[in-house]
This record gives structure tokens, C-alpha cells and sequence, in this order.
């Protein structure tokens, strides 16, 4: 799969600056995702895992994943740096049901920081290959994730066996572009 992904991120990222920050509770699979990708450096810092882009993806190309605990804390934590932000992957883990209604509102605290307002959001629904967990169907019954006038999708993943990393990738590439 690496061959495939440096492929397809070598032909979008080769102008601009483009910085997407992961976020999500704890244990949702985030840093699984990133060793996808290839990012295994990382430095920790502030409560930001910050990921460099020295492996697989092109030098114009930030990812920044860090556990998610409120809109201030995002905008605190991030201080300036969330002026750049031109991408947002949501990770949440789809066998924690009880978690849901927390998503459910920092998704909605998410979309409405103002210097995130033309980013795009991606959820990922990840550990679909575990036997307790609920579908992005039934995830999105409770989420009721439906931003009006954002470009937003959700998809199923398996970070842990690739399924749908290079999906992922591929939709947040396109959404950030286009
Ligand atoms: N079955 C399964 N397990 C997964 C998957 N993704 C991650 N895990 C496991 O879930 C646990 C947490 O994964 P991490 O990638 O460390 O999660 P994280 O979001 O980076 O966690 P924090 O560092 O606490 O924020 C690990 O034991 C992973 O192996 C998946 O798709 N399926």
C-alpha cells in the first residue's frame, strides 16, 4: 500500500501547504493510522503529537494528531497553528457506543470554530473488523452528523488491517484540493 499512497499524495501535494490535524478520544486508533502513512516519529509536546513529514508523505504535507477534550482546548492547544489547518479527520472508535453522544457534540463544536470554517471534515469510524462494532449506518443514526454548506464525509475503517486507510486518504486529499 505505501507505493500507492506516496503516488497519489506526490500528485496532489506539490504546491500548496496543506495541514491536517487527526483528532479523537484516546484509544481510537489514531496513531495506528498515522504508522499507515508511515509516520512512526513522532514528538510530544503540549498535549500535541506532532508528526513530520520525513517518511512517506511530501514535504508540504503536516499531520498533527492529538486526543480531542473541547472546542477550547482545540483552539487553545493549536494557538495559531489552527489558522492553518486545511483538513480534519475525526477518529472515533466504533465499537464505544457510550462515546457517541460526546462525538455527536464535539463534532458540532468542531464545525463551528470559525478558523476551521473551510476545512473539511472527515469521520472515521474505525475498528469495523471488531465483532461489537456498530456500523457507520448506525454511528451516523446517533451522530446525526449532516453540516450544511461543508464538505464532510464519513467512512468505515480498519486502521489495524489497512481497510479503508487508503480511502481515507484519498478523500481528504481530494476535499482539501478541489
Ligand atoms: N481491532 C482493531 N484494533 C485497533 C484498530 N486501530 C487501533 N486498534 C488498537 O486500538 C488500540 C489503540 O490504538 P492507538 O492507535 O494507539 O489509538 P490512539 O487514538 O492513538 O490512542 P491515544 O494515543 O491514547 O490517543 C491499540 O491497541 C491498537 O492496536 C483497528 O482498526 N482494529
Amino acid at each position: 500500500m505505501g507505493a500507492i499512497l506516496e503516488l497519489l499524495l506526490n500528485k496532489f501535494f506539490n504546491s500548496s501547504r496543506y495541514h491536517i490535524i487527526i483528532i479523537g478520544p484516546a484509544s481510537s486508533g489514531k496513531r495506528t493510522f498515522l504508522s499507515k502513512l508511515g509516520l512512526n516519529d513522532h514528538n510530544f509536546n503540549n498535549g500535541i503529537i506532532a508528526y513530520n513529514t520525513n517518511t512517506l508523505l511530501p514535504a508540504d504535507l503536516t499531520i498533527t494528531s492529538f486526543v480531542y477534550t473541547s472546542t477550547f482546548q482545540l483552539s487553545r492547544v493549536l494557538e495559531d497553528r489552527i489558522n492553518e489547518v486545511t483538513g480534519i479527520i475525526y477518529m472515533l472508535d466504533s465499537t464505544n457506543v457510550s462515546r457517541l453522544k460526546v462525538t455527536k457534540l464535539e463534532l458540532k463544536n468542531i464545525i463551528n470554530i470559525p478558523a476551521l470554517e473551510n476545512s473539511p471534515i472527515l469521520v472515521l469510524c474505525n475498528k469495523q473488523d471488531l465483532p461489537t462494532a456498530k456500523s457507520v449506518r448506525e454511528i451516523e443514526m446517533v451522530i446525526k452528523f449532516e453540516p450544511e454548506n461543508k464538505k464532510w464525509n464519513i467512512q468505515g475503517m480498519s486502521a489495524a488491517s489497512d481497510d479503508g486507510v487508503f480511502e481515507a486518504i484519498e478523500w481528504i486529499s481530494r476535499a482539501m484540493i478541489n
